[in-house]
């Protein structure tokens, strides 16, 4: 499947999802919801139930549930990209110690799936697949619209508004371009990630690539679980991991940011579950480029809710936008100069049992629309009253870290 994932568009993959010894890649198009602007999670599980309504069979023989790939903007009211959810016409599942090809035939369908040796047969064997591709691509970067000391400034100006008490925490996030002199290889891209960041959801939806460390909801078999995350410290070589842990946890600026985020979680999901399990205290998630404070979350899902519909409740969580959620909403649009788009926004799947996963699109790129060689890297930071600017352009850089260095990694 690595192999698949690495042939990238030229083996038909267009969407990937993996983590640990798990992993989904599919390709084609059974169906791709017509997304308008403005439009968000709540239209998509529309027009997935209908979808799934028409499906002649929800499951494949061997009882895997056919599965959409999507990706949701962070802001709908204030961005020019497009959310995306889509049906691929196969899709190759490794689950459980299992692989399990799945295909969507029959109506309301009008191409049909190709079969399955004719599919298999087009892919690289395994190991062949970089036999003669030595060369690394160039990159160069160019800032965004701020450059980090502008962005300095953003940030030094959300701690005053948090100072003169209009709102509690705001998340600023900043852009910049990597420039290649290739068209980007995706799949390489996703599976180096995938590589080097085994813990985390590595993702490729339409363009936008990404290994993030936070599951925003899971639901499987009614049960639903919630990785919060927020309070980061990169890692500096000289620094053992133990020190920086224990500096992370006894961090009060760092702990107080992370209670928002797990109270915005929490409150969020209450409506749609039963049971649920907030741990008093977060532990340390151990990440190459960062740790972080993390809370797991669990719940039992009400009967009937689906995934789609628990995103839509918990985006966007206050480890991305802020406290309260739509005073630090606005401060965003005003404070950041830069259109988001699809990161930061939820990214994962859905099945036709309202089963699925949709992590946030963190640590990620997003392919130019216009242009092939570029790919729009992001990286936010949680504001609260004991900032410090300087510092949060470090984390940030540190956050910028996995995707600078898979694209220095790969070759074309
Ligand atoms: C907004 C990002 O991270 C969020 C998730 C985890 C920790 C965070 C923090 O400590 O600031 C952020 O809230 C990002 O990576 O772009």
């Amino acid at each position: 499947m690595l192999a698949l994932l690495e042939a990238g568009p030229a083996a038909g993959v267009e969407q990937a999802w993996l983590r640990g010894p798990d992993a989904a890649v599919a390709g084609g198009e059974a169906a791709r919801w017509a997304a308008e602007p403005g439009q968000g999670v709540a239209d998509a599980a529309g027009w997935w139930a209908s979808v799934v309504e028409r499906l002649e069979e929800a499951e494949d023989s061997s009882g895997v549930p056919a599965t959409a790939f999507g990706s949701f903007c962070f802001d709908p009211a204030r961005t020019r990209a497009l959310p995306v959810l889509v049906l691929p016409e196969w899709t190759l599942v490794h689950r459980h110690g299992v692989t399990t090809l799945v295909e969507v035939a029959g109506r309301p369908f009008a191409r049909p799936p190709r079969g399955r040796e004719e599919l298999l047969a087009g892919l690289p064997a395994a190991g062949t697949e970089r036999a003669g591709v030595t060369e690394p691509l160039t990159v160069s970067e160019r800032a965004g619209s701020l450059d980090a000391d502008g962005w300095a400034d953003r940030v030094a100006q959300g701690v005053k508004r948090i100072l003169a008490g209009e709102l509690d925490k705001v998340v600023l996030a900043r852009q910049v371009a990597a420039v290649a002199d290739r068209p980007l290889p995706l799949g390489r891209l996703a599976r180096r990630l995938h590589e080097q960041y085994p813990r985390c959801w590595t993702f490729l939806v339409d363009g936008l690539v990404g290994a993030s460390p936070e599951m925003l909801v899971r639901r499987e078999d009614g049960l639903v679980t919630s990785r919060v995350l927020a309070g980061t410290i990169g890692v500096h070589g000289a620094t053992t991991p133990e020190t920086l842990a224990t500096a992370l946890a006894s961090s009060s600026k760092d702990l107080q940011e992370h209670e928002y985020a797990v109270a915005s979680v929490a409150e969020a999901l209450s409506p749609f579950c039963t049971g649920m399990n907030v741990p008093d205290a977060p532990y340390v998630l151990e990440l190459p480029n960062v740790l972080h404070l993390a809370t797991d979350v669990t719940a039992v899902a009400a009967a009937g809710t689906s995934v789609l519909e628990l995103v839509a409740a918990l985006h966007p969580s206050a480890a991305v936008c802020g406290t309260p959620t739509e005073v630090a909403r606005e401060l965003v649009a005003e404070l950041e100069e830069l259109d988001r788009g699809r990161y930061s926004g939820p990214v994962g799947w859905v099945d036709a049992h309202g089963d699925g996963a949709f992590a946030i699109a963190l640590r990620c790129g997003q392919l130019d629309t216009a242009d092939p060689t570029t790919l729009h890297l992001y990286a936010g930071c949680g504001i609260v009253a004991d900032s410090d600017p300087d510092a949060e352009v470090a984390e940030s850089e540190a956050k910028l870290v996995p995707m600078r260095d898979a694209l220095r990694a790969v070759v074309r």
